[in-house]
């Protein structure tokens, strides 16, 4: 996989911090360039947004933080990098220089990537020494989280360079679509600005409040884009002749008077105040930072629920995110990395993440289940049943798990996991797993399991072979000699 090894960040605002934040996660060391005096408060809250969002989103291991560093000039930003995105404010004149400014200092083989929302990479790279080297990267809000990348070319960007950033993306759990045709606005931004425009329409002539708009967004078609996007939710609107029966229904439609997508409201002091109004109103006294924790939270629970979809594959979003945990576990669940078995192995960390919570305000029981498979999974993964294994024909498959609930696990709190291993043969792995609160190390729950070692082939257990048992065995000698932890062994009923 072609990785990025260091990025710099010209501009550190809404997006570069986003940016900024999505490198560092990822473990990749950042040097921003922004002349705001407060430009390290800021981009320090985008990146606490990001390390919540990010703690709820997967337990799968991040790598290492990559470093943060600020410079006072673009060219200390830019010199060593081999990813520099200019996310500074929409204007072609500042961003033509700021760009140049970057080709002059960048090293040749650097990739320039742009955030602009909806500028031609052609003019962008007009008077740049290198310009085969700049695309647009058109991210979306928060970049973090959201995986999409809009790439484009201009006249001079070459197809090396395409290819370059779309491989550089996957690494870092984004998603790079090539637009095959440069245009103002690019895809994305098109639809937006058509929505946009006719939602002040409404506004303007009195259809309904923002509110209202937003609501009529929200508990409707909002739910189905996140999922299939516009032409699959319409082919299933055309029932079941599908798409031809959709465009012959609804063609008709588009020439009558539904849109007024072809005037731009003017957006006078009075429409100002008026939406100004109306979306202070909507807030209802919550700050920008208090609505981006709750999108946030929102949106790491769509991308897990999507990553759950389409009978456990994942779908869309969330089938990306599936694979990007994927290459994190190779890369972080090292089963080469010694571990100390004098103790329980600490293996899964995470946050109770919006998705898991239920009408009791606190993680409700399959999500246990959720972290205790996971737990099981990774200790798999150190005894050398990665996926690998898995495709080639063999598995542990669970038979039997036993849950106790002691404790309560609230939204957001940190979590952790230990597994000790109880007893093993060639065949069975007996393992009593125990949740903690990490800040307080109160057991929140614990589980034990009886896993058996299969041929999924033909679906019966067989012996596992001598390179698994060497390693569970080394685990469970180093277990043997701990007590039984209490709780082992128990069953529902039991008297204590
Ligand atoms: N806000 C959004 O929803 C999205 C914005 N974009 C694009 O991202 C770019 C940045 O937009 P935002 O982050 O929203 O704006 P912003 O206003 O939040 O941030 C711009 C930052 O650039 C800094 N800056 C100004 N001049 C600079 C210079 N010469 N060198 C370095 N930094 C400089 C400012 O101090 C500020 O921190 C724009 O091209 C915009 O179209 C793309 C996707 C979404
Ligand atoms: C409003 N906007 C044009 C800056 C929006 C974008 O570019 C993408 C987004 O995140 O909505």
């Amino acid at each position: 996989m072609t990785r990025i090894n260091r990025a710099a960040c010209v501009g550190g605002g809404v997006i570069g911090g986003g940016w900024i934040a999505r490198f560092l996660l990822a473990g990749i060391d950042v040097k921003v360039f922004d002349p705001h005096p407060e430009s390290q408060r800021i981009v320090g809250e985008v990146l606490a947004n990001a390390e919540k969002a990010y703690a709820m989103l997967t337990g799968a291991p991040l790598p290492p933080r990559g470093k943060l560093a600020f410079t006072t000039t673009i060219e200390a930003a830019v010199a060593d990098a081999d990813w520099i995105q200019e996310s500074v404010p929409e204007r072609l004149d500042l961003k033509r220089g700021v760009l140049n400014q970057i080709d002059a200092a960048a090293r040749p083989d650097a990739l320039i990537g742009s955030s602009t929302s909806g500028l031609l990479p052609t003019e962008l790279q007009r008077d740049m020494r290198h310009p085969e080297r700049l695309f647009v990267a058109h991210p979306y809000n928060p970049v973090y989280l959201l995986p999409l990348v809009e790439i484009v070319g201009g006249e001079k960007t070459s197809a090396a360079t395409i290819k370059a950033a779309m491989d550089r993306l996957v690494p870092i759990g984004m998603k790079g679509v090539h637009i095959a045709k440069e245009i103002e606005a690019f895809v994305g931004d098109r639809l937006l600005e058509a929505l946009w425009r006719e939602a002040l329409w409404l506004i303007h002539d009195d259809i309904c409040t923002v509110e209202t708009l937003d609501d009529v967004i929200r508990y409707s078609f909002g739910l189905r884009w996140a999922q299939m996007g516009l032409f699959q939710t319409y082919r299933i609107a055309g029932g079941e002749a599908g798409m031809r029966h959709f465009l012959a229904q609804f063609g008709p439609c588009l020439a009558w008077p539904w849109t007024k997508l072809t005037d731009v409201v003017d957006l006078d002091d009075a429409l100002v105040e008026k939406i100004g109004q109306q979306s202070d109103e909507q807030a209802d006294g919550r700050s920008i930072r208090e609505l981006e924790r709750i999108r946030d939270e929102n949106l790491v629970g769509i991308l897990q629920t999507l990553k759950g979809s389409d009978g456990g594959k994942g779908w869309g979003a969330g089938k990306l995110l599936k694979d990007f945990e994927a290459t994190l576990w190779a890369d972080g669940g090292n089963p080469e990395t010694p571990r100390d078995t004098s103790q329980p192995l600490r293996l899964i960390e995470t946050k109770v993440s919006p998705a898991w919570v239920d009408y009791n305000g606190h993680m409700t029981e399959h999500r246990y289940l959720q972290v205790f498979g996971d737990t099981s999974d990774a200790l798999l993964r150190l005894i050398g049943v990665d996926l690998a294994y898995v495709e080639a024909g063999h598995s542990y498959y669970t038979v039997e798990t036993h849950i106790r609930h002691l404790g309560e696990a609230k939204l957001g709190q940190a979590i952790h996991s230990t597994c000790q291993i109880l007893s093993a043969d060639e065949k069975r792995l007996q393992l009593f797993h125990a949740l903690y609160d990490t800040e307080t190390g109160e057991t929140i729950a614990t589980a034990e399991q009886m896993l058996l070692h299969v041929d999924s082939k033909q679906g019966k257990a067989v012996t596992a072979p001598a390179e698994v048992l060497v390693k569970v065995n080394a685990i469970a000698a180093g277990h043997a000699k701990l007590a039984i932890p209490e709780g082992a062994g128990r069953h529902v009923g039991q008297k204590r």
